[in-house]
Protein backbone atom coordinates (compact mmCIF):
# COMPACT_ATOMS: atom_id res chain seq x y z
CA UNK A 1 0.00 0.00 0.00
CA UNK A 2 1.11 3.14 -0.88
CA UNK A 3 1.75 5.58 2.45
CA UNK A 4 4.33 8.71 3.54
CA UNK A 5 7.20 6.14 3.20
CA UNK A 6 6.99 6.94 -0.63
CA UNK A 7 7.70 9.93 -2.30
CA UNK A 8 5.86 8.77 -5.83
CA UNK A 9 3.07 6.70 -5.73
CA UNK A 10 1.05 5.85 -9.13
CA UNK A 11 -1.75 2.96 -8.63
CA UNK A 12 -3.60 1.45 -11.29
CA UNK A 13 -2.47 3.01 -14.25
CA UNK A 14 -3.83 2.61 -17.97
CA UNK A 15 -2.44 4.25 -20.70
CA UNK A 16 -3.43 4.60 -24.60
CA UNK A 17 -1.73 5.74 -27.53
CA UNK A 18 -4.81 6.30 -30.36
CA UNK A 19 -6.74 4.04 -28.25
CA UNK A 20 -4.47 0.96 -28.74
CA UNK A 21 -3.25 -0.03 -24.95
CA UNK A 22 -0.16 0.19 -23.94
CA UNK A 23 0.01 -0.22 -20.11
CA UNK A 24 -2.61 -2.18 -17.74
CA UNK A 25 -3.27 -1.67 -14.42
CA UNK A 26 0.31 -0.46 -12.78
CA UNK A 27 1.15 0.07 -9.61
CA UNK A 28 4.10 0.41 -8.43
CA UNK A 29 5.44 3.01 -5.61
CA UNK A 30 9.34 4.80 -5.18
CA UNK A 31 10.70 6.03 -1.56
CA UNK A 32 12.39 9.06 -1.22
CA UNK A 33 16.00 7.47 -2.04
CA UNK A 34 17.73 5.08 -4.37
CA UNK A 35 17.52 3.59 -7.52
CA UNK A 36 14.69 1.38 -9.00
CA UNK A 37 15.29 -0.43 -12.43
CA UNK A 38 12.54 -1.00 -15.04
CA UNK A 39 13.62 -4.08 -17.04
CA UNK A 40 11.95 -6.04 -19.90
CA UNK A 41 11.85 -6.25 -23.66
CA UNK A 42 11.54 -3.92 -25.87
CA UNK A 43 8.16 -2.71 -26.50
CA UNK A 44 7.14 -4.25 -22.89
CA UNK A 45 6.46 -0.09 -21.80
CA UNK A 46 9.03 0.69 -19.68
CA UNK A 47 9.73 4.42 -21.36
CA UNK A 48 6.16 4.73 -21.89
CA UNK A 49 5.43 4.10 -18.22
CA UNK A 50 8.68 5.99 -17.43
CA UNK A 51 6.99 9.35 -19.27
CA UNK A 52 3.94 9.49 -17.59
CA UNK A 53 6.00 9.67 -14.81
CA UNK A 54 7.05 13.48 -15.17
CA UNK A 55 3.57 14.28 -17.90
CA UNK A 56 5.65 13.61 -20.50
CA UNK A 57 2.71 12.62 -22.57
CA UNK A 58 1.00 15.77 -22.30
CA UNK A 59 3.14 16.81 -25.01
CA UNK A 60 1.90 13.98 -27.69
CA UNK A 61 -1.48 14.24 -29.03
CA UNK A 62 -4.02 10.97 -28.48
CA UNK A 63 -2.18 9.46 -25.53
CA UNK A 64 -4.98 8.95 -22.73
CA UNK A 65 -3.37 8.49 -19.08
CA UNK A 66 -5.23 6.90 -16.37
CA UNK A 67 -4.49 6.17 -12.76
CA UNK A 68 -3.43 8.07 -9.87
CA UNK A 69 0.01 9.76 -9.61
CA UNK A 70 0.38 11.02 -6.34
CA UNK A 71 3.80 13.24 -6.08
CA UNK A 72 4.42 14.31 -1.86
CA UNK A 73 0.75 13.23 -1.93
CA UNK A 74 -0.43 15.35 -4.03
CA UNK A 75 -2.02 14.40 -6.75
CA UNK A 76 0.23 15.35 -10.19
CA UNK A 77 -1.86 15.11 -12.77
CA UNK A 78 -4.29 18.09 -11.44
CA UNK A 79 -5.07 20.95 -13.63
CA UNK A 80 -3.69 23.17 -11.52
CA UNK A 81 -0.26 21.52 -11.21
CA UNK A 82 3.04 24.05 -12.94
CA UNK A 83 4.37 21.09 -15.49
CA UNK A 84 7.88 23.80 -15.56
CA UNK A 85 8.08 23.11 -11.71
CA UNK A 86 6.66 19.52 -11.94
CA UNK A 87 9.81 19.30 -14.35
CA UNK A 88 12.05 20.52 -12.48
CA UNK A 89 11.10 18.27 -9.32
CA UNK A 90 11.28 14.99 -11.73
CA UNK A 91 13.70 15.74 -14.08
CA UNK A 92 14.44 13.49 -17.19
CA UNK A 93 17.73 12.18 -18.58
CA UNK A 94 17.71 10.55 -22.04
CA UNK A 95 19.52 8.15 -24.05
CA UNK A 96 21.33 10.06 -25.94
CA UNK A 97 23.51 13.02 -24.15
CA UNK A 98 21.73 16.17 -24.58
CA UNK A 99 23.90 19.22 -25.00
CA UNK A 100 22.89 22.43 -26.03
CA UNK A 101 25.46 23.69 -28.21
CA UNK A 102 26.49 26.16 -25.08
CA UNK A 103 28.97 25.85 -22.83
CA UNK A 104 29.21 23.75 -20.31
CA UNK A 105 28.78 26.55 -17.09
CA UNK A 106 25.54 27.45 -19.59
CA UNK A 107 24.43 24.12 -19.91
CA UNK A 108 24.01 23.18 -16.63
CA UNK A 109 23.09 26.87 -15.71
CA UNK A 110 20.28 27.06 -17.78
CA UNK A 111 17.21 25.06 -15.84
CA UNK A 112 18.16 27.58 -12.71
CA UNK A 113 17.72 30.58 -15.22
CA UNK A 114 14.07 29.71 -16.39
CA UNK A 115 11.92 31.62 -14.88
CA UNK A 116 14.58 33.01 -12.29
CA UNK A 117 16.74 35.76 -12.11
CA UNK A 118 19.77 34.02 -10.47
CA UNK A 119 22.56 36.36 -8.55
CA UNK A 120 25.89 35.19 -10.69
CA UNK A 121 27.34 34.19 -7.37
CA UNK A 122 24.79 31.83 -6.63
CA UNK A 123 24.74 30.14 -10.36
CA UNK A 124 28.49 29.44 -9.83
CA UNK A 125 27.79 27.41 -6.42
CA UNK A 126 25.01 25.93 -7.96
CA UNK A 127 26.69 24.75 -11.19
CA UNK A 128 29.79 23.53 -9.49
CA UNK A 129 27.37 21.65 -6.86
CA UNK A 130 25.64 20.18 -9.61
CA UNK A 131 28.50 19.15 -11.70
CA UNK A 132 30.13 17.27 -8.55
CA UNK A 133 27.21 15.49 -7.86
CA UNK A 134 27.29 14.03 -11.47
CA UNK A 135 30.86 13.16 -11.05
CA UNK A 136 32.39 15.08 -13.76
CA UNK A 137 33.68 18.42 -11.74
CA UNK A 138 37.76 17.73 -11.99
CA UNK A 139 37.31 16.79 -15.33
CA UNK A 140 34.94 20.08 -16.72
CA UNK A 141 36.25 22.76 -13.72
CA UNK A 142 39.02 24.55 -15.98
CA UNK A 143 37.02 24.50 -19.06
CA UNK A 144 33.57 25.60 -17.96
CA UNK A 145 33.35 28.09 -21.42
CA UNK A 146 34.19 25.01 -23.59
CA UNK A 147 31.20 24.05 -25.91
CA UNK A 148 29.40 20.70 -24.06
CA UNK A 149 29.60 19.17 -27.53
CA UNK A 150 33.03 19.17 -27.30
CA UNK A 151 32.76 16.56 -24.19
CA UNK A 152 33.35 12.71 -24.58
CA UNK A 153 30.00 11.04 -24.68
CA UNK A 154 29.93 9.91 -21.15
CA UNK A 155 31.40 13.32 -20.36
CA UNK A 156 28.34 14.59 -21.91
CA UNK A 157 25.77 12.35 -20.14
CA UNK A 158 27.05 13.32 -16.78
CA UNK A 159 26.71 17.45 -18.00
CA UNK A 160 23.60 16.31 -18.70
CA UNK A 161 22.69 15.00 -15.20
CA UNK A 162 24.15 17.78 -14.05
CA UNK A 163 21.61 19.77 -15.60
CA UNK A 164 18.66 17.85 -14.37
CA UNK A 165 20.13 18.01 -10.92
CA UNK A 166 20.91 21.88 -10.91
CA UNK A 167 17.10 22.45 -10.64
CA UNK A 168 17.03 20.33 -7.54
CA UNK A 169 15.08 17.25 -8.41
CA UNK A 170 13.62 14.81 -5.82
CA UNK A 171 13.28 12.30 -8.88
CA UNK A 172 15.40 11.68 -11.82
CA UNK A 173 14.21 9.87 -14.35
CA UNK A 174 16.85 7.96 -16.74
CA UNK A 175 16.18 6.44 -20.02
CA UNK A 176 18.87 4.15 -21.11
CA UNK A 177 20.96 6.60 -19.89
CA UNK A 178 24.21 4.63 -20.71
CA UNK A 179 23.20 2.76 -23.89
CA UNK A 180 24.84 5.02 -26.60
CA UNK A 181 27.84 5.09 -24.21
CA UNK A 182 31.12 2.65 -24.86
CA UNK A 183 31.32 0.53 -21.94
CA UNK A 184 33.95 2.07 -19.83
CA UNK A 185 32.19 5.63 -20.26
CA UNK A 186 28.69 3.70 -18.73
CA UNK A 187 30.70 2.67 -16.09
CA UNK A 188 31.79 5.89 -15.18
CA UNK A 189 28.06 7.02 -15.55
CA UNK A 190 27.06 4.11 -13.38
CA UNK A 191 29.45 5.37 -10.80
CA UNK A 192 27.64 8.59 -10.60
CA UNK A 193 24.40 7.40 -10.56
CA UNK A 194 25.64 5.22 -7.23
CA UNK A 195 27.32 8.63 -5.67
CA UNK A 196 23.50 9.95 -6.27
CA UNK A 197 21.23 7.15 -4.82
CA UNK A 198 21.52 7.97 -1.03
CA UNK A 199 20.14 11.30 -1.74
CA UNK A 200 17.57 11.00 -4.64
CA UNK A 201 15.26 8.76 -6.03
CA UNK A 202 16.10 7.38 -9.37
CA UNK A 203 14.10 5.39 -11.71
CA UNK A 204 16.40 3.81 -14.77
CA UNK A 205 14.83 2.05 -17.62
CA UNK A 206 17.68 -0.31 -18.63
CA UNK A 207 17.65 -3.17 -21.59
CA UNK A 208 21.35 -3.70 -19.35
CA UNK A 209 19.93 -6.36 -17.02
CA UNK A 210 24.15 -6.52 -15.41
CA UNK A 211 23.30 -2.62 -15.13
CA UNK A 212 20.11 -3.37 -12.91
CA UNK A 213 21.68 -5.68 -11.26
CA UNK A 214 24.84 -3.71 -10.49
CA UNK A 215 23.03 -0.37 -9.48
CA UNK A 216 19.69 -1.16 -8.31
CA UNK A 217 18.10 -1.74 -5.30
CA UNK A 218 14.47 -2.44 -6.46
CA UNK A 219 13.78 -3.85 -9.72
CA UNK A 220 10.27 -3.66 -11.63
CA UNK A 221 10.06 -6.34 -14.49
CA UNK A 222 7.85 -5.47 -17.30
CA UNK A 223 5.94 -7.76 -20.39
CA UNK A 224 3.98 -6.55 -22.50
CA UNK A 225 2.82 -3.47 -20.80
CA UNK A 226 2.48 -5.55 -17.51
CA UNK A 227 4.26 -5.51 -14.53
CA UNK A 228 5.24 -8.91 -13.77
CA UNK A 229 6.75 -8.41 -10.92
CA UNK A 230 8.55 -5.99 -8.60
CA UNK A 231 11.23 -6.84 -5.64
CA UNK A 232 14.57 -6.58 -4.27
CA UNK A 233 16.94 -6.46 -7.19
CA UNK A 234 18.92 -9.36 -5.67
CA UNK A 235 15.26 -11.29 -5.28
CA UNK A 236 14.71 -10.66 -9.12
CA UNK A 237 17.32 -11.82 -10.50
CA UNK A 238 18.36 -15.01 -8.09
CA UNK A 239 14.67 -15.89 -6.44
CA UNK A 240 12.10 -14.11 -9.11
CA UNK A 241 8.42 -15.37 -7.90
CA UNK A 242 7.12 -15.34 -11.70
CA UNK A 243 8.24 -17.82 -14.41
CA UNK A 244 8.15 -15.44 -16.72
CA UNK A 245 10.58 -13.20 -14.66
CA UNK A 246 12.82 -16.04 -14.42
CA UNK A 247 12.82 -16.82 -18.05
CA UNK A 248 13.68 -12.91 -18.80
CA UNK A 249 16.52 -13.17 -16.12
CA UNK A 250 17.70 -15.84 -17.26
CA UNK A 251 18.34 -14.60 -21.20
CA UNK A 252 15.24 -17.11 -22.22
CA UNK A 253 13.67 -13.98 -24.16
CA UNK A 254 13.99 -10.87 -24.65
N1 LIG B 1 4.34 7.48 -29.44
C1 LIG B 1 3.80 6.27 -29.56
N2 LIG B 1 2.72 6.07 -30.33
C2 LIG B 1 2.15 4.86 -30.43
N3 LIG B 1 2.59 3.76 -29.83
C3 LIG B 1 3.69 3.89 -29.06
C4 LIG B 1 4.36 5.15 -28.89
N4 LIG B 1 5.41 4.95 -28.06
C5 LIG B 1 5.40 3.64 -27.74
N5 LIG B 1 4.38 3.00 -28.32
C6 LIG B 1 4.01 1.57 -28.19
O1 LIG B 1 3.81 1.31 -26.82
C7 LIG B 1 4.37 0.04 -26.47
C8 LIG B 1 5.40 0.23 -25.36
O2 LIG B 1 6.54 0.92 -25.90
P1 LIG B 1 7.73 1.46 -24.98
O3 LIG B 1 8.61 2.28 -25.85
O4 LIG B 1 7.17 2.09 -23.77
O5 LIG B 1 8.42 0.11 -24.58
P2 LIG B 1 9.85 -0.10 -23.93
O6 LIG B 1 9.70 -1.25 -23.02
O7 LIG B 1 10.37 1.16 -23.36
O8 LIG B 1 10.67 -0.53 -25.22
P3 LIG B 1 12.19 -0.22 -25.60
O9 LIG B 1 12.97 -0.95 -24.57
O10 LIG B 1 12.32 -0.80 -26.98
O11 LIG B 1 12.37 1.26 -25.57
C9 LIG B 1 4.93 -0.55 -27.75
O12 LIG B 1 3.96 -1.40 -28.30
C10 LIG B 1 5.16 0.66 -28.62
O13 LIG B 1 5.05 0.32 -29.97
Amino acid sequence: MADEKYLLTTENVNLFYSGKQALFDISLYFPKNGITALIGPSGSGKSTYLRALNRMHDLTPNVKVEGKFLFHGVDMYADNVDLVDLRKRIGMVFQQPTPFPFSIYENVAFGLRLGHKVPKHDLNEAVEKALRQAGVWEEVKDRLDMNALGLSGGQQQRVSVARVLATKPDILLLDEPTSALDPISSRVVEDSLLDLRDEYCLIIVTHNMQQAARISQTTAFFNDGRLVEVGKTRDIFLNPKEKETQDYVSGKFG
